[in-house]
């Protein structure tokens, strides 16, 4: 058994198909024998492990066949009915999901298997894989060659045991003093306001026409509303987009589009941040620190592939400064500094007014921008180095900015925030901004109606029910103080004076109910009962 360890795009998915290739050939497998099993994170890297297997294979007349998510589950199952497998690649949530459909079947397929190789074998401790590694293993000989492969391994001993090696022989590649990144790869940071972020990100990327340029986000709705925004900035460049709630087609035809452009932009979340191999990226730009330390050697080394030059920038907010001496601690990751001088804080203000436009142009943009800051705001509550770079110390209301929100979402992570005061809120009426999609406006004023209504019939049924219980009240002070000659008689006039203001309160929402049933209930209206 091995655990390798060696620089992004050193050729580790080579180092263990040729000698697979060379073990399996010698095995002389029967035709439906499971010799080798590969596990790899995602489902483009699978793919792109079954295209480097694929040559070879039909040379030697074996067969490789990937199961990842994004496919049908029983078309899975039906693979391993009827085909014959001689190595297998897939991503263990949806082996996990197989065996657990099959586990009989499953554990007969793969009871030839002699090789167990497990690529980007660190991602493999995070908690979400304990159980598939667990019930995988259960279904393969514990007498067999284990290859575990990554830029970064786990740095504690008991990490591996999950793995079940036996006697393993750690291999480690290792350039200068970091073993992770390639010497060719040149890393650097800007530092920049939070306010500024994106106008760094783009003036950056205007800076560097002829440039392939990969930028990551850190969540699917960031990429997705990024990917609006940098549509309507960076218009004579090809831009592309992956996130991990595309199709699998549309994710395969947006890498492909991009490896196939020259200058193209791609933004994507960290689906594309460990082995993708695309040979000729220039820039890496990281918008925001990734969630694992260790992730950034990974997203950095998308570029520098093969012995090439390529170079990573990570925009750094001035809060966020120690980050840079804990990659070099840490990670043994040492960042120079650059200087973005195009960009200016009256060009980042000339930016959030763009996109304040952009969002008031499609309600659409408007929801995406505030969903994509709410997850940016979960995620960097909880990477990994909040003990230097906490959520607390984040300059919330700049990075808002960033995002050119025109509110600030109610969020848990902020409620005990109290800067928020200092943000800059849109006296731009929200409720007022359309979808530029007309079915999606018609269904919005059904919706809006629809949440008034039940608003209303909350209120009134409140309302009637605090007048029944008032009423029982009065009713039972009537009956023990009656003989009382007392005052009573104002209290009479009050309750009765009370009890008449209610009624007409009652017929008002009745009133109102009845508009809004034919639709008649003006704005005005609309906004004095919110
Ligand atoms: N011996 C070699 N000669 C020339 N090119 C090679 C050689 N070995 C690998 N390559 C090429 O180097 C590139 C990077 O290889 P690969 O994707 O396996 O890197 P990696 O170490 O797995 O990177 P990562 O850590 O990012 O997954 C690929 O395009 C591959 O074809």
């Amino acid at each position: 058994d091995v655990v390798v360890e060696s620089p992004t795009g050193s050729g580790k998915t080579l180092a263990f198909v040729l000698p697979m290739m060379r073990m399996i050939q010698n095995a002389r497998l029967q035709k439906n024998e499971i010799g080798a099993l590969i596990l790899s994170p995602s489902r483009e890297l699978c793919s792109q492990i079954v295209n480097v297997i694929k040559p070879f294979a039909e040379k030697l007349k074996l067969s490789v066949e990937t199961v990842t998510g994004g496919q049908k589950v029983d078309k899975n199952i039906k693979m391993f009915k009827n085909k014959d497998i001689n190595i297998l690649v897939a991503t263990p949530g949806r082996l996990f999901q197989i065996i657990q459909h099959e586990k009989t079947m499953i554990a007969r397929a793969m009871k030839g298997v002699q090789l167990l190789v497990i690529d980007e074998a660190d991602r493999f401790n995070e908690i979400q894989f304990e159980d598939h590694m667990r019930e995988i293993l259960s279904c393969i000989p514990k007498q067999r060659r284990t290859g575990l492969f990554s830029a970064t391994q786990v740095k504690e001993e008991d990490d591996l045991m999950v793995f079940g090696l036996r006697n393993a022989k750690q291999v480690k590649v290792s350039q200068e003093r970091n073993s992770a990144a390639p010497s060719t790869l040149k890393n650097y940071f800007v530092e920049c306001p939070a306010d500024e972020k994106t106008s760094v990100c783009l003036e950056f990327i205007r800076q560097r026409t002829d440039k392939k340029v990969l930028i990551f986000f850190p969540s699917c709705n960031s990429v997705r509303y990024f990917h609006k925004i940098f549509e309507r900035c960076l218009t004579k460049r090809p831009l592309f987009a992956v996130h991990g709630k595309c199709s699998n087609p549309h994710r395969a035809a947006q890498i492909k589009a991009f490896s196939e452009s020259t200058n193209g932009v791609m933004i994507s979340t960290d689906v594309m941040a460990r082995g993708i191999d695309i040979t000729d990226i220039d820039w890496v730009i990281q918008y925001d620190l990734p969630k694992h330390s260790s992730w950034f050697v990974h997203r950095a080394g998308r570029t520098a592939r093969c012995g090439r030059d390529g170079n990573a920038l990570i925009l750094i907010a001035t809060e966020q400064l120690a980050y840079v001496s804990f990659l070099d601690n840490h990670e043994k990751v040492k960042l120079e500094e650059v200087k973005v001088p195009t960009s200016t804080s009256r060009k980042a203000e000339e930016l959030r007014q763009k996109m304040i436009k952009i969002q008031v142009s499609d309600r659409a943009i408007l929801e995406l921008g505030t969903r994509a800051f709410v997850s940016h705001i979960e995620s960097y509550a909880k990477h990994d180095c909040h003990l230097i770079c906490s959520l607390d110390d984040l300059n919330v209301v700049g990075l808002a900015n960033s995002y050119a929100l025109l509110r600030l979402p109610k969020m848990r992570e902020l409620a005990q925030r109290k800067d928020l005061d200092q943000f800059d809120r849109s006296d731009i009426e929200t409720s007022e901004i359309k979808y530029a999609d007309p079915k999606l406006e018609a269904n919005r004023d059904t919706v809006m109606k629809e949440k008034h209504e039940k608003k209303i019939e909350t209120l009134a049924a409140k309302e009637k029910k605090r007048r029944e219980k008032e009423a029982r009240k009065m009713k039972r002070a009537g009956g023990r103080f009656k003989s009382r000659a007392t005052g009573a008689n104002a209290e009479e006039k009050r309750a009765k004076k009370r009890k008449s203001e209610e009624e007409d309160d009652a017929q008002n929402d009745i009133r109102l109910l009845k508009k809004i049933k034919r639709g008649k209930l003006s704005k005005k209206e609309i906004k004095d009962v919110l």
